[in-house]
Formats: C-alpha cells, sequence, structure tokens
C-alpha cells in the first residue's frame, strides 16, 4: 500500500489503472457475456451446429462491409489528431486486415455453399450496423470512436482466441475462422487499439469518457444479440 503510494507520487498522473481496465473490471458480467458465448464455446468443445456457423457466417460478411465505412470515419478523426500519426497507421493496417477479410468472407462461403448475395440482414445485425452509422458522424469524438473500435475488435479477439486455448475440439472446417480472429497478430493489434483508446480517453473530458463508456456497453450487448442471432435465439 505504502509503495503504491509513492508510486503514485513519483509518477503523477499515471497512478490510475487505465480506462478500459476499469471498464472491464466494472462490467465484467456483460464482458464475459459478449467473449464466452455459448455459441463461441460450442466452437471450442466441437458440439458447434453447422446450420449455427453458417447464419453467422453470412450475417457477420453484412456487418464486416458495413464496419468498413465505420473504420474510414475512425482513420479520418485519427488523422486529426495531434500527434505522432501513429494511431492512423494502426488504424489502416486494420483497414487492410479487413479487405483481406471480405475476401475471406467470400471464400468461405463458398466453401460452405453459403450465397452471400442473397443473404438477409437479421434484426440485431440491422440495429448493430446503425449504431456503427451513426457513430460515422463527425459529431462524434475520437475517443468514443476509438474506443468502440477496440472494443468490436477484442470481442472477436478474445472469443477465438478462447477457442484456440488448449484442449480444444474445434472442428477442422473452422479451424481457420479461430486463426483468423485468435491468432497472436490480432491480439498484438489489439492491444494497441487498447493503448491507443487508453491514452486517448486520459485525455479527454468526463462527459465524452463516460459517452465512451456507454458505446463500449452498447457493443457489447450488440455482439451477446449478435451471437444470440447467430444461434437463432433473436
Ligand atoms: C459482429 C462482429 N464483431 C466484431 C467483428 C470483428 N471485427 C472485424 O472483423 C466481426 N467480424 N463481427
Amino acid at each position: 500500500m505504502e509503495d503504491a503510494g509513492k508510486k503514485a507520487v513519483t509518477e503523477g498522473v499515471d497512478c490510475k489503472i487505465p480506462v478500459t481496465e476499469a471498464w472491464i473490471r466494472k462490467h465484467r458480467l456483460l464482458y464475459d457475456g459478449a467473449t464466452r458465448h455459448p455459441f463461441i464455446r460450442s466452437i471450442r468443445d466441437g458440439s458447434v451446429d453447422f446450420t449455427s456457423f453458417k447464419r453467422w457466417l453470412g450475417q457477420d460478411y453484412i456487418f464486416v462491409r458495413s464496419f468498413v465505412p465505420f473504420a474510414a470515419s475512425t482513420l479520418v478523426k485519427s488523422s486529426k489528431e495531434s500527434g505522432d500519426g501513429l494511431d492512423m497507421e494502426v488504424i489502416l493496417g486494420g483497414m487492410a486486415s479487413l479487405n483481406d477479410e471480405i475476401n475471406w468472407f467470400k471464400n468461405e462461403a463458398s466453401k460452405f455453399h453459403v450465397s452471400l448475395t442473397s443473404v438477409v440482414p437479421q434484426k440485431p445485425n440491422i440495429k448493430y450496423c446503425r449504431f456503427l452509422e451513426n457513430l460515422t458522424s463527425s459529431e462524434v469524438e475520437y475517443p468514443v470512436a476509438i474506443s468502440v473500435f477496440w472494443a468490436i475488435e477484442v470481442v472477436y479477439q478474445e472469443s477465438f482466441a478462447h477457442c484456440l486455448e488448449e484442449g480444444n475440439m474445434i472442428p477442422e472446417e473452422l479451424q481457420a475462422t479461430c486463426e483468423r480472429w485468435g491468432n497472436e497478430g490480432f491480439g498484438t493489434y489489439c492491444k494497441t487499439l487498447r493503448e491507443i483508446a487508453d491514452r486517448c480517453l486520459q485525455k479527454a473530458s468526463p462527459e465524452v469518457i463516460s459517452k465512451a463508456e456507454v458505446a463500449f456497453l452498447s457493443v457489447l450487448e450488440y455482439e451477446v444479440d449478435f451471437w444470440n442471432m447467430s444461434v437463432g435465439e433473436a
């Protein structure tokens, strides 16, 4: 305790835990609900229903396409930040992966005989996409946008990295899906996004921080609804 106090004095503003860490602690149940959903657990233990997987695949393709304009709007905001310009490069890298991802979806869909052109977006997906569209406005502050960006990416990263943990029984056909978001590189990318978000939030006003927290919670709720929709419970 005394040590912690000294540290705070010598390091000044760095004594507090990062904002994203505080959010996760405070909203642990919802965070776990989004990152340890029964659908994800079923992929990990091999009991996954392929109808659910195909439904998820088609819906997620639609989602990813609407994630792109949101990512682009966040990129624009990052480019206006005073700083070393590294934020923009990280987001640009993320957008390059989204480009690969769209092609990956097309390829997977054809393997699973899912016709992406005839997928009808389901209500939870439509709502999530609309939420993202609203966040593309230039009125939405950068700390809010980057927090949402991180939250969206980290839910998939944590979910699929969990699938890959030791002792998994992932069906062979789904191994590549788990690796897509569960790989180490994607993990590092999410950590970097989180550092960027925390740095922005640290400088933000209490109003902006609280807007970002509300948006973070919305992401978690939308993600749970998205998984529910995939298993046919929406
Ligand atoms: C519903 C949802 N949430 C997060 C991601 C991961 N980000 C981009 O791919 C995703 N693909 N889909």
